[in-house]
């Protein structure tokens, strides 16, 4: 309700005043603070000479020091617009003082007395608001449980320092306050919704740090968000162990970092790594490679007239042969082929022949052998070599003493035998100092070579990188095919080893090539690179395969994990997960890790949902979990025929027109291939010039006014979404997985446009 009509009003404004004022103080004294630390590091730096390392820690200190200041300033500068958003009143069983708790996005205390003026979110004391009823509550803190009597729930809107908005929640509706967040229009950047968590959601992001989490959830139901208030909670609870260092966000592409990138910073989190699967993968591998783009074999699925249904068949022989191909190269059949290869690589590692000194046998190859197969067995290849260095150095310590005893021993026999048999004089002389000669000789040999003797034996083994090691595989189809025994077709292996080969030596790579890449370098050279990172994060999951996770999980060995997806929004099905049981058992068995699902959908419309679902639901699969939406309505979905794509376009201009009239700026045109985007977008270049097609090459996202093709549409979100050339989507899954996409990313409307009959997938929009 408008703050002026609730009853507390004065109260509240008052502490709404005395709460800025504060926080303008402390505003104040930071920036004071901050400007004489600016001086500190300015000296410093003018008059850091290179030899005075005392004033080189106090350099480092203070410009730590401005980094935390400057986070605080940021937080401070935000807490002068809306500094809380939510009240609850506690009181402690045992306790005669009610304590009245003001939630914000950063903790306040006050100097003189410690008192706390803003609790932050993430605070134990702070789920009372999140999770607790009115009534009896409790919350978990470090001392334990804390019961007690929870007598309010109130939220407040604040904006630029003025108290708008108060609403007291009874039970645990707060249906008033989010429907106004949900209600209102598509940023063009994801932004953080701390007052308005959800119970569900609220779980996921204070879940078990060390336990691997895997949410199923719906889309629009926040996956996404709550990955980043994870993070942010995860580092505010366990601030002495774990720095943003130790977090790792892996998405899908460039363009959707860019359009997640302001969340973290808006809940005063910087310096996590935020990455791609392949960027990773690169930078382990300590190589650029050119990557092809990954969504040039989703358009040769989705050219495919029966739109990819493996179970109704593919219409070309050659693009159902890719697909198996790419199944199985993304499968754990794969990670086996790989340990079957380097089992083959490590039976012809070592040079086949004795460790020699002057002739003489110091280690056999067979005991050489032993060691590396069985006794260092569980090491990466190159790391046993470190070992076997050990031991031929030792052994040759031992035996270099040993062979100049015996060459000693055998030139002082062959003097006395001189002596004996010859009389004195030149000759016996002359064989005498030879016999010395030979004998100082051959010590100073065993000597010269016993110190390079090991490093040159060392030297034979064939060591390459795994990418030669991959490369020579893809070259060899007896191998491969050996390998790959009972464990996948011949056929499909042929065709596998021959386009991948073909690629190879055009210079690219495919993404599918790098999880077994990575996992060879695991295996054969192990890991030296440092990777601080401790909890890893990952959006759209579904498009990962089970391999790829394998590897990650044993190259960045005791992290923990966090996956979100959406077995749904699967469009690259062919190389992702197929079900969530398969990641459970292949990847975590070990760990058992926590399964969540996320049912309630918060950004779209009931009309859109309920007609996505009537999509989504023409796939008959067990594993579908359908969307709820929130309370929300919009307008109709509407399916709109045209006679040609120009008339289409027109229309689709005509609405766009529309919409910017009404204050709509956020609104996406999506076809199904990035060809039809162009296509369409040669037909509106005149009428709607600012629409923007994206492609897939762009780093940043603008928002705003796109044409964008289903597949890159994923993850992002728009106000009003024109989907075009609704025909184009056959009964295929692979596309009703590209059309649910597309619906899904409408906030408040979404039409369907189309040319010819009403199809099968368009008549089920209306269900
Ligand atoms: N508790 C919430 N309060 C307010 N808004 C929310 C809440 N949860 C999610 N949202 C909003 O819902 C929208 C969808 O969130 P998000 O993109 O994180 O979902 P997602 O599950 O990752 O979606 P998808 O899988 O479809 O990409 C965003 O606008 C987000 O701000």
């Amino acid at each position: 309700m408008p703050a002026a009509n609730h009853p507390d009003y004065k109260a509240e404004l008052e502490r709404c005043r005395y709460t800025l004022d504060y926080v303008n103080k402390t505003l104040d004294a930071t920036l004071n603070r901050k400007k004489k630390l600016d001086n500190d590091v300015e000296q410093l730096k003018r008059h850091q000479s290179g030899d005075s390392s005392q004033s080189y820690v106090e350099l480092m200190i203070n410009s730590l020091l401005q980094g935390s200041m400057e986070l605080k300033l940021r937080n401070l500068y935000t807490a002068t617009g809306k500094p809380y958003f939510a009240r609850v009143d506690f009181t402690e069983e045992g306790k005669s003082t009610k304590e009245n708790l003001y939630i914000g996005k950063m903790s306040l205390m006050r100097d003189e007395d410690q008192e706390v003026i803003i609790v932050d979110w993430r605070a134990p004391v702070a789920n009372l608001y999140y999770e607790e009823r009115l009534g009896d509550a409790h919350y978990v803190c470090p001392d334990g449980n804390i019961n007690g009597s929870l007598t309010l729930k109130r939220q407040f809107s604040i904006e630029e320092g003025e108290l708008r908005e108060i609403f007291d929640i009874d039970i645990t509706t707060n249906d008033d306050f989010l429907q106004s967040y949900l209600g209102a229009s598509a940023d063009n950047r994801l932004k953080e919704i701390v007052s308005t968590i959800q119970v569900e959601q609220n779980r996921i992001i204070r879940a078990d740090i060390w336990k691997p989490m895997i949410v199923q959830g719906a889309a629009g139901s926040g996956k996404t968000t709550i990955a980043l208030h994870r993070i942010a909670y995860l580092l505010y609870t366990h601030e002495k162990t774990l720095k943003p260092e130790s977090f790792m966000i892996i998405a899908p592409n460039k363009l959707f970092l860019n359009y997640i990138s302001e969340v973290l910073p808006e809940l005063g989190v910087e310096r996590v790594s935020q990455t791609t699967f392949e960027s990773f993968a690169m930078n382990l591998l300590g190589k650029k490679f050119k990557v092809r783009d990954g969504n040039e074999k989703l358009i040769s699925f989705i050219e495919d007239k029966k739109g990819t249904d493996i179970k109704k068949g593919i219409d070309n022989n050659d693009r159902m042969l890719l697909y198996k191909a790419t199944v199985l190269k993304t499968s754990m059949a794969f990670k086996t082929i790989m340990e079957r290869y380097v089992e083959y690589v490590e039976t012809v590692f070592l040079p086949k022949e004795d460790f020699k000194i002057e002739g003489i046998v110091v280690y056999p190859y067979d005991e050489i052998n032993r060691l590396f197969l069985r006794d260092y067995k569980r090491w990466p290849l190159v790391k046993r070599i470190d070992e076997i260095k050990k031991h031929l150095n030792t052994r040759l310590k031992v035996m270099k003493e040993k062979i100049i005893n015996a060459l000693h021993t055998k030139s002082d026999m062959e003097v006395e035998r001189l002596k004996l048999t010859m009389e004195p004089g030149e000759d016996r002389q002359k064989l005498i100092i030879e016999a010395i000669d030979t004998r100082n000789e051959r010590i100073s040999r065993v000597e010269a070579n016993s110190k390079k003797a090991v490093s040159e034996y060392v030297k034979r083994i064939s060591k390459f990188s795994p990418w030669e090691y991959y490369n020579e595989l893809m070259d060899n189809e007896d191998l491969l095919q050996k390998l790959s025994e009972g464990l996948a077709e011949r056929e499909i292996v042929s065709y596998l080893r021959k386009y991948s080969a073909e690629i190879i030596h055009s210079g690219f790579i495919e993404i599918e090539d790098f999880a077994p890449l990575i996992y060879l370098k695991f295996l054969i050279h192990g890991i030296d690179e440092k990777i601080p990172v401790r909890q890893i994060v990952i959006d759209e999951v579904q498009d990962f395969s089970v391999f790829q996770l394998y590897a990650l999980k044993m190259i960045i060995k005791d992290s923990s994990f966090t996956l979100l997806g959406d077995l749904c929004q699967g469009i690259h099905s062919y190389r992702g997960i197929k079900n969530w049981k398969e990641v459970k058992e292949e990847v975590y068995r070990d760990k058992k890790p926590e399964y969540l699902t996320l049912q309630q959908s918060y950004r779209t419309s009931i009309e859109i949902m309920d007609a996505a679902n009537k999509v989504i639901s023409l796939l008959d699969d067990d594993e579908i979990i359908l969307a709820r939406p929130v309370f929300r309505h919009g307008d109709p979905v509407r399916l709109i025929r045209s006679e040609s794509l120009k008339e289409m376009a027109q229309a689709m201009a005509d609405s766009i027109e529309e919409l910017k009239n009404k204050g709509v700026n956020s609104i996406a045109v999506i076809c199904k291939t990035l060809d039809q985007c162009k296509e369409i977008q040669g037909f509106m270049k005149k009428s709607v010039p600012e629409l923007q097609l994206i492609t897939g090459k762009e780093d940043k996202y603008q928002g705003g006014m796109v044409i964008v093709p289903s597949y890159l549409s994923k993850g992002l979100e728009f106000d009003a979404v024109l989907i075009a050339g609704g025909e184009n989507y056959s009964d295929g899954e692979l596309d009703i997985k590209l059309l649910y996409v597309a619906m899904t990313r409408a906030l408040h409307k979404m039409d369907i446009y189309y040319t010819g009959e009403l199809t099968k997938v368009l008549e089920s929009v209306y269900g």
